[in-house]
């Protein structure tokens, strides 16, 4: 029996989806966890923890390291809520072009005998732009970017796309009229909507800062419904009350930026309509159940992807540090232990390196698993036996 914890609400479809052999008790000792948003910085990773599964896109909450350290998989459910962050930054940019915001407060405030007569006379200043024709800055042109590029296509904009990391997979997805930008300063240079859908880390925190908003056209309006802290905050305020910057729209509130006329925050609600919650926590199970019975890794963000069909009977998985002589190591451990190894297979990203070996003959099993274990660099081995289909 498979022990799963969860954080965070986790759509029913999702702890459905589990076999009658995973156990969701919220045990300390879990091999697996299923959760959100939670911050994991704080959590003691307990040994038995073989996998995380963020349901969503964002990793940031989760420190990469210390789960690598601990043999710890850690997976996320690209996609699974990108049509939802779509529709929310489409009604952000209306929001902002056609200032509904103010419009709907000033229209619940606007009671009395002659409501009709004040309205009509009062209205002009919530007067609009329409999108079509404006130019929109697409930053990050992933799961989220690309949606985003062609649903403000089909409104009429033109898009710009940034994005120096685009896989070649997700290139397919970006619609022709997109006009890729070289730089991040040639994207926003012309751009009346600037949106950001990039990973928070290292490199993106603050990417849109003072100097960045100083090189975009007068009356800019930003969105970021990726994470907080990408966009400096700070900058946008003195942007705003210097009217270089026309609104700011985002999901990711703080105290500088609440209670502005010309900020609207929701409340990291990008990913959270009933079909996106449903989606990630389906996935997220099957990533769970794939990860845990064949040892095959998708979607993972700490460890290679490497998958292969389990023909033989036992399986060993071993995830070690990327450097030399691992896998000399652990074939010649098995060649003393008179192992015949059917296939073997190894892949590497950045310091972290992963191996799937498949062999019918496995004797004297716990020796060999706590010699392998010995093998200096070697963060977790795992056994794995073929289940009948
Ligand atoms: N508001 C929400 O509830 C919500 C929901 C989903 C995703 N998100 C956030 O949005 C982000 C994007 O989601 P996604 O599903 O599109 O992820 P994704 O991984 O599919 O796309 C991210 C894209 O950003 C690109 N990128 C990385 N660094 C970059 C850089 N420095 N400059 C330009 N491009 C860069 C990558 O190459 C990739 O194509 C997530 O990381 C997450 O933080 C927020
Ligand atoms: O779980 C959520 O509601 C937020 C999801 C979102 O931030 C993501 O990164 O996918």
């Amino acid at each position: 029996m498979y022990q799963i914890k969860t954080f965070n609400a986790i759509a029913q479809a999702g702890l459905d989806h589990f076999k009658p052999n995973y156990a969701l008790n919220q045990t300390d000792n879990a091999d697996a966890l299923l959760i959100r948003s939670v911050d994991l910085h704080p959590y003691h990773f307990p040994q038995a923890l073989k996998a995380i599964v963020r349901c969503g896109a964002g990793f940031n909450n989760i420190p990469l390291d210390v789960a690598t350290a601990n043999g710890t998989a850690v997976f996320n459910t690209p996609g699974s809520n990108a049509n939802a962050v779509k529709e929310l930054v489409i009604a952000m940019l209306i929001t902002a072009s056609r200032n509904l915001f103010s419009a709907a407060k000033y229209a619940a405030a606007n009671n009395g005998a002659d409501i009709s007569t004040r309205t009509e006379r009062e209205k002009t200043q919530f007067n609009g732009t329409e999108l079509a024709g404006k130019t929109l800055a697409v930053i990050g042109v992933g799961h989220v970017g690309a949606r985003v590029a062609h649903a403000a296509g089909d409104l009429g904009m033109h898009v710009v796309g940034y994005d120096p990391y685009l896989s070649a997979n997700d290139a397919w997805h970006i619609p022709t009229t997109t006009v890729r930008a070289a730089t991040l300063e040639d994207a926003i240079a012309h751009a009346d909507y600037v949106s950001v859908h990039v990973p928070k880390n290292t490199e993106t925190t603050h990417m849109i800062n003072a100097e960045l908003i100083a090189k975009m056209p007068q009356g800019v309006v930003i969105l970021n419904f990726a994470r907080g802290g990408i966009v400096d905050n700070h900058a946008v305020c003195e942007a705003l009350d210097a009217g270089r910057v026309k609104r700011y729209m985002t999901d990711f509130g703080d105290p500088e930026i609440l209670d502005r006329r010309d900020v609207l925050v929701t409340p990291h609600i990008g990913g959270s309509t009933e079909q996106a919650e449903a989606n990630g926590a389906v996935q997220g199970a099957e990533t769970i159940m794939n990860f845990l019975e064949t040892g095959n890794v998708v979607h993972s963000v700490n460890l290679p992807t490497l998958e292969v069909p389990f023909m033989s009977q036992y399986r060993l998985t071993i995830m070690h540090q990327n450097i030399p002589n691992m896998v000399g190591q652990i074939a010649t451990l098995l060649a003393k232990n008179d192992i015949n190894i059917e296939s073997m297979s190894n892949a590497a990203r950045d310091n972290v390196a992963y191996s799937i070996i498949d062999t019918n003959n496995l004797q004297a099993q716990a020796d060999l698993l706590h010699q392998l274990r010995q093998i200096n660099a070697v963060y977790r081995v795992r056994l794995l036996t073929r289940q009948a289909s």
